[in-house]
């Protein structure tokens, strides 16, 4: 069997600003993947070998094995897991709550880190701090709740601080990146850095993260907000619109889509207008509420997913000269699209897939 390779890897891919820090082995021992389910410890981390499906990690439900799993509990068990793929060469990733990944059916050959880094503090009024692994949906409920205006928005948003502030989440016209005031993170390096608003730039879905060579993973984000007496009135209100408008009860990745930047015309809109929504292929579908999500509504492979993806492209691409650049972070099972050196490599497209099962 190969690998979808030619499917968009220019805009599905996810940033490769971790693995080109770490090498790819593919024919190294610790790649190997175990029959059996294992757990080893180390510097006080429980590492799982084999067994973790990721379909139980994302919102979507899809997604096979990774041989590698480890929680991080906190700062040091983050940085912990990120110094055990360095010291193996196993090139990872960080997750919050996988409310915007497509992991393949294959898996992920590497390590997965789940990020449950939830803890909050109250600074002083109007500041708070938030683990990374923070619920960014709570996050918004409490503030509102506690009188403080700026992160309303998050209500009913699936995902973590992290994933927020990584990709400068955004709702009702606000965005995550409008309430920050510091984030700290951690290097690749193993260093701790705290890094100011001002030097950080954001954009629609984007942040710095996105390009920052030497991130290893946001670990906490202080937030300034102000007092606003009716918060938890617009807070409700962002939520039931929410409700209303989007199929939250079924499973998504939020939009898959960005909005196309200078058309004045959501994603959305397009894909209703091309007569697409409640469109199926295989266990992937259009939803019938909001065009831009898409649902597994049965055991979808990820590979469904991605067809109905680029099938919605295309026929958007022809019916409005429009191309749409997705929102959602696909995860190549088994390669990564830039070398250490920064050059592009193939997908090794022969390999067999009973490894990643
Ligand atoms: N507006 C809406 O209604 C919705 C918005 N969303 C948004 O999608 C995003 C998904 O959040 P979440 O589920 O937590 O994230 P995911 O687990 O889906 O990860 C998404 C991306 O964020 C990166 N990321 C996540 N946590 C961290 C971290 N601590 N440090 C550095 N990078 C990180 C991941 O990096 P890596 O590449 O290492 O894996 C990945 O590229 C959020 O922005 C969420 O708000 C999702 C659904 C609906
Ligand atoms: C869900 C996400 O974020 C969402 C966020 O929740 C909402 C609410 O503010 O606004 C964005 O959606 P959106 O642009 O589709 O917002 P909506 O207000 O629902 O729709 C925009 C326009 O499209 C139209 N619309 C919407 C759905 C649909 O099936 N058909 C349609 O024509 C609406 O009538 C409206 O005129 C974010 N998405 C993007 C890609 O910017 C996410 O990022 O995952």
């Amino acid at each position: 069997m190969s690998f979808p390779v030619s499917h968009n890897p220019q805009v599905l891919l996810r940033p490769s600003r971790k693995t080109t820090l770490l090498p790819l082995k593919c024919s190294e021992k610790t790649y190997l993947l175990n029959k059996k389910e294992e757990t080893q410890k180390w510097n006080g981390l429980k590492i799982f070998r084999g067994k973790k499906l990721l379909k139980d990690l994302s919102t979507w439900g899809i997604g096979g094995p990774c041989n590698y799993f480890v929680e991080a509990f906190d700062q040091t068990q983050l940085l912990a897991a990120i110094r055990y793929c360095h010291e193996h060469s196993i090139r990872y990733i960080i997750i919050g709550r996988g409310s915007n990944c497509l992991f393949d059916d294959m898996g992920f050959k590497g390590c997965v880190i789940l990020n449950r880094i939830n803890f909050l503090e109250r600074k002083e009024p109007a500041i708070y701090r938030a683990g990374s692994g923070f619920p960014f949906n709570s996050l918004g409920m409490q503030c509102s709740n506690e009188g403080f205006t700026g992160l309303e928005f998050a209500g009913g948003i699936p995902g973590t601080v992290g994933g927020a502030t990584y990709m400068n989440a955004g709702a009702n016209g606000l965005e995550t990146a409008d309430a920050i005031d510091s984030v700290d993170i951690v290097t690749v390096e193993g260093e701790l850095q705290t890094l100011d608003r001002n030097d950080l730039k954001f954009g629609y879905r984007s942040s710095s993260f996105q390009d920052m060579e030497d991130l290893a993973a946001i670990v906490a984000v202080t937030f300034r907000l102000k007092e606003l007496g009716s918060a938890t009135r617009k807070q409700q209100e962002y939520l039931e619109r929410r409700r209303m408008t989007q199929p939250l009860r079924d499973r998504t990745a939020g939009s898959v889509f960005r909005n196309p930047s200078d058309i004045g015309v959501a994603a959305a809109e397009l894909i209703e207008k091309a007569g697409l929504k409640g469109f199926r292929l295989g266990g992937a579908m259009v939803s019938k509420i909001h065009a831009n999500f898409f649902i597994n509504v049965s055991s979808s492979t990820s590979r469904d997913m991605l067809n109905l993806i680029d099938l919605v492209k295309d026929k958007i691409d022809q019916k409005f000269g429009v191309r749409l650049k997705e929102e959602v972070v696909y995860y190549q099972p088994y390669c990564n699209h830039l070398n250490p050196s920064g050059d592009k490599v193939t997908c090794d497209e022969t390999f067999n897939a009973n490894e990643m099962k």
